[in-house]
């Protein structure tokens, strides 16, 4: 498993203390950002976005501080099931249902202990398929 991940200045603390969580369960290319200092996030979802969409990547994860700017940014890349989750129910529902490729995690909403919980999930959880395939084919327009 290869996952890409990334975070603006709102997401990078959340974002080191993923790293060596993920470690263990997979091969890690941190995208950044690589301090606190502010920037724009855009500058982080789209290479990420990108990484995965290539297939160079099998999924991606981004932080920022709501989520919506790394999700709204991610969605714009063909291929892109960008899903901000904020407990771990969500995130298993994104992977079920909607085989999400990237998880957008809002790093001021939620503990540094749930944003492990929720990659967790995230990355232990399986397409259902069936039913939801077909509605997951019909989202590229
Ligand atoms: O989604 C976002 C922007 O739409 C993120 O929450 C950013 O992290 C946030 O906007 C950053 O805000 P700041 O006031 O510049 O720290």
């Amino acid at each position: 498993m290869k996952i890409a991940l990334g975070a603006d200045h709102a997401g990078f603390e959340y974002k080191e203390a993923l790293r060596p969580f993920l470690n263990d369960e997979a091969e890690i290319k941190d995208f950044g950002t690589y301090s606190a200092g502010s920037v724009d996030y855009p500058d982080f979802a789209h290479p990420v976005a990108s990484a995965v969409e290539s297939g160079t990547f099998n999924l991606g994860i981004l932080i920022c501080g709501s989520g919506n700017g790394i999700a709204i940014t991610a969605n714009k890349h063909q291929g892109i099931r960008a899903a901000i989750c904020w407990n771990t129910e969500l995130a298993s529902l994104a992977r079920k249902h909607n085989n999400a490729n990237i998880l957008c995690l809002p790093a001021r909403f939620i503990s540094i202990k749930e944003a492990q919980e929720i990659t967790e999930t995230f990355l232990n959880t399986e397409f259902e398929g069936g039913r939801h395939a077909n509605r997951v084919n019909k989202i590229s327009c």
